[in-house]
Order: C-alpha cells, then structure tokens, then sequence
C-alpha cells in the first residue's frame, strides 16, 4: 500500500470536510445574525406580530405553499383577530385591516406617491409580465407606461369597442342556444373566458391567444430563481409537463413576437392610416416613451398583461354573477322587471339604457357581483418611497410595503354586514359606499385600466368602461333570453373562494360551476 498517498487523501478528505463545516458554520451565522437583526433591530421589529412571521418569509410560504396551499390570506386574518388591525406578516410586510385606512395605503397624484412591491409582484424580467405596467415598481415610470397605454382604452376606441363587445356576445347567446337544444351541460366559466378571451384579443391585437391567471402559483414569488432556471434552461416540452401555466411565458412571447413585428411594420408602411383596427403595438410605438420602452420585449409584456388582466379577471365575474342571479330568484326578478321594457319591445339594449338603470347600474347588481366574486383577493403591497405613512400611533417607515387584502376588505361585516350573502341592495340603501368602501378594481395611481372610461355615445355624454361594457351587456342578454339553472353545482365547493392565487379560486375539488340551459325566451315566444 502506499502510504504516501492514504496520507495526502486522508489530508485532502480533512481539508474539504473542514471547509464544508466552515462554509455551514458561516451559512448558520449568517442565519442567526440575520434573524436577530430581523426581531430585534430591524425598523418593523417593534410592530404586533408572530416572532416566526417577522424573523423569516418560511412563516408565508408554510401557509402559501407547503404544507398549506394558497391559504396566507386567512392566516392574515386570524393574526388580526389576535394582533389588532396592523400586523407585521413577513420580515418586510405590514398589513394593515382597517377599512377607514384604504386611501392612506392606496393614496393617488403625485404628492404621495406610491411604489409596487418587487417581491410580492414579481417584477423579474421574465416573470410572467416582465416590464409591464403591472409589474413597474416605480410610481414615476408607472405614470409614464400607464399614459403610453391610456389612449387604448379611450374614446378614440368607442366604436371598435361596442361593436365587437356586441359580436361576441351575440356568439355566445347562440351558443347558449344551441346547448338549450340539446341539453347538454355548459361549463360557464368556459363559455364567459372563451367570451372574454376573444373580445380582449381581438380588441388590443387583433387575434385570439391564451391565458390562465389562476394556475401562476405563488412559488415564484418564494423561490423566483428556481422559476428563472426551468424556463431558462429547459425545453418547453419539459416546462409544459411541470407546469402549463410557466409554459404560456415563452408561449406567449413567441407568439407576440410575430405581432409585433407586423405592427412595426405596420407604422414604417405607407398605407399605416388605412389600418381598419389598431393594435395596442401601434399606440405605444407612436406614444412619447422613450425608445427603450418600445423595444418589443416592453410590447410583448403589456400584450401578455392585457391578456391576463382582461380574461380570467371578467370571465370569473360573470360566472359568479350569473350563478348568484340563478341563486338569488327574487334577485333575478327584480332584474328582469327592471329591463322588461327592453325585452318586451324587443328594441336592442343600448350599453347607455342600461347604465341608467338603478338596481342594474353599477351600485347593485354588478357592484355586489365584483364585491362577492373576490376576482382580485389578495393584498396589493405598496410602499410610499419619500415618506413615512401614519397610521394612529404607528409610524411606518418610507420603503415599507404596506397592504390591505381585497378578501378580507370584501368579507368585513362592519361595512358589508352577512358579507357572505349576495346582497345588491346594500349598494342602494347607502350610496356612499362605493365611493368609500368598494375596492374591487383596486384604490389609487394603479387602479384597473380596464374601467378605464370611453364614451359610449359622445352625443348624450355617456361613458363606460370595456369592463363594464363585458358585464353590463352579458347578463342582460343571458338573463332575459334563458332560464338557466344549475347543474350539480355547491356553493361552497364551486363558489365560495378557499383558495388566494392573486384570483380568489373554490377548492381544487370543484369541477366548476356547471349549468343547463332550460328554456329560451325568444325561441319559445316565435
Ligand atoms: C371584473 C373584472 C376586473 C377586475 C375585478 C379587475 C381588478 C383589477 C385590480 C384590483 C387591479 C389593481 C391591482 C393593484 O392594485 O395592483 C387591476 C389592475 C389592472 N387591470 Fe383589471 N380588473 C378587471 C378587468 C380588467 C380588464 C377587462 C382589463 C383590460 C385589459 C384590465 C386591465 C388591468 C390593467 C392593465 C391593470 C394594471 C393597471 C396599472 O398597473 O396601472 N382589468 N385590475
């Protein structure tokens, strides 16, 4: 044997293991310090809060992820029951449940500006929206990408707007229709995404695509390099089978991609004024940004967030809504009553007629629809860069992201007494409490473009927004033409919201809800 070498492998195999031991012991130090600063020094360590929340982000994800599944948001709410209404959730977060205290997280204009949370947003660059108006943390950058894209959702749009709206509802009534006939089962949140797919497709790019808000976990939030690296380093046949909803990232890239170029084009080709319907592409490369906002990574981000924030958001409402009003028959009665004058005369419904009607208008039925619905859920951080926020004898740090979580906003029984029950007359019987209360479309500088108003008739001066345009137009065709009812659908299995995926999701048992289309109005009237 030679010794000589057992030697030097007896000093080689000490010195790598006394390296792994010093790498470990510096790892573990670097923890313990880090957690001591995190509960004892840190600028939040003096808030209310579990110790575990505050020295380490394992606290979140134990609820969000592993063991638990989507379920931070009712934790949150239990540590208020404990805590009082600010609680320290994670080492950087506050949460603050106080329905007087929207505007001071959420506040507007530029005084008080206010930054989106990189970490809770996932502002990557190949997150799924990189670089899009959703993901800018800074409030002044926001203002610019918002106003490149404002003039989309504007008057200018008007005709394209109603025009297509109308089309595409016209297909599904037909397919309503067709599903009577038959009297096969129709899955309504296929039959409202299939709706609300086409109409923002068509409307920003002038194509169909794909969209699945709901299945984008929070895993990447927690681990976002482990995200970066499968859709880096993979084949998208790999990412596809670990999960379909990553693997629309590239998908949508690539598909965008082809768009864009066309647009571009588009604007360098004589004939550009003669284009029938612009694309989203064209506006922004003519808008004032500078030239690295135009690069068409920026455009194909802004497509994929148009396509996320405009499908599964309004197709969710609708389902539920529609759902609620088989539900709640005295409800639906009211409703037809109050737009019998349409149905019995036949005339069409003008998006102008219906906005004018009071238990319809968006103070009822629709309101209370948004409210129930919890399509957005989650909280929405947001930091004040430039000065600290005052919330009674708390002093919160400029650079801390603060947040208030739609669900539990919605759900809070001093404003929304039996907040579980689909109520629309609570928004008649106080008619303040949209403009103080409702935050279904967010608060502030980053309120929801989509209720972003365009004038419906520039004539009489009225104006409504595409989101409004979707539901307003939907249920008052849907729920005068058919009776609809419900096909094996629980409430609380494929309803009630269980599950906080930014979307508020029924538990993962439900098979969705499902219904039969029993009678059409106007074929049994012919
Ligand atoms: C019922 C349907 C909808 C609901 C409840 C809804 C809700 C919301 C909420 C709560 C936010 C704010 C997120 C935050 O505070 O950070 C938001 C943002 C946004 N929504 Fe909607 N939305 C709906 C439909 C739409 C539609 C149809 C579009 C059209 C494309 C759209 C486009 C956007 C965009 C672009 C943003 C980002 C705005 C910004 O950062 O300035 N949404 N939406």
């Amino acid at each position: 044997m030679d010794y000589a070498k057992l030697g030097s492998f007896e000093l080689s195999y000490s010195s790598a293991g006394g390296a792994i031991a010093l790498l470990l012991g510096t790892y573990l130090h670097y923890w313990f310090f880090k957690v001591i600063y995190r509960l004892y020094f840190h600028p939040l360590a003096k808030f209310p809060g579990p110790k575990l929340a505050g020295a380490t982000y394992l606290y979140e994800a134990y609820y969000d992820l592993y063991p638990h599944k989507l379920r931070y948001l009712w934790q949150i709410e239990k540590l208020h029951q404990q805590y009082g209404p600010i609680v320290r959730i994670n080492p950087a977060h506050l949460h603050i449940h106080d329905p007087d205290f929207l505007d001071g997280i959420y506040s507007s204009g530029n005084r008080h500006k206010r930054n989106r949370d990189a970490w809770f947003y996932r502002s990557e660059a190949n997150g799924p929206l990189g670089w899009s108006l959703f993901q800018t943390v800074e409030h002044d950058v926001h203002r610019l990408r918002r106003a490149a894209l404002s003039p989309f959702f504007s008057k200018r749009n008007i005709h394209a707007l109603e025009g297509l709206v109308r089309g595409k509802i016209d297909e599904l009534v037909d397919r309503f229709a067709a599903a009577r006939r038959t009297g096969e089962v129709v899955p309504l949140l296929h039959a409202t995404g299939a709706l609300t797919m086409d109409i923002i497709s068509v409307y920003a790019y002038g194509k169909d695509s794909y969209s699945k808000l709901s299945q984008l976990g929070p895993f990447g939030r927690h681990f976002a390099w482990v995200s970066k690296m499968v859709l880096v380093m993979l084949p998208m046949s790999m990412v596809e089978r670990i999960s379909p909803a990553a693997a629309l990232i590239p998908r949508n890239r690539a598909f965008f991609k082809g768009l864009i170029q066309d647009a571009l084009a588009d604007e360098g080709s004589a004939g550009k004024e003669k284009a029938s319907h612009r694309t989203i592409f064209q506006d922004i490369v003519q808008s004032n940004l500078p030239a690295s906002e135009k690069a068409p990574a920026r455009l194909s981000a802004e497509a994929n967030l148009l396509q996320i924030a405009g499908t599964e958001t309004t197709a969710r409402t609708l389902a539920v809504l529609i759902f609620y009003l088989i539900y709640s028959p005295t409800v639906l009665e009211r409703l037809r009553l109050e737009l019998k004058p349409y149905t019995d005369t036949g005339i069409d419904m003008h998006l102008a007629d219906l906005e004018a009607l009071p238990y319809f208008l968006q103070s009822a039925v629709v309101t209370e629809g948004i409210r129930i619905c919890h399509v957005v859920s989650s909280r929405m951080p947001r930091y004040a860069p430039d000065e600290e926020i005052k919330y009674g004898k708390w002093v919160i740090p400029a650079g801390t992201p603060v947040s208030q979580s739609h669900y539990l906003h919605h759900t809070n029984p001093r404003i929304f007494p039996k907040p579980h029950e689909f109520k629309p007359q609570r928004w008649l019987d106080d008619p303040d409490l949209k403009t103080k209360y409702f935050m279904g479309f967010g608060r502030g500088t980053r309120i929801c473009l989509g209720i972003n108003s365009v004038a419906i008739c520039p004539l009489t001066d009225n104006w409504i927004s595409l989101v409004y345009a979707e539901l307003f137009l939907t249920v008052a065709r849907v729920m005068t033409r058919f009776d609809i009812e419900l096909f094996e659908t629980v409430k609380s299995r494929d309803v009630d919201v269980v599950r906080d995926c930014i979307i508020g999701l029924p538990s993962p048992e439900s098979p969705g809800i499902r219904v039969k289309i029993v009678r059409d109005r106007l074929a049994a009237a012919s």
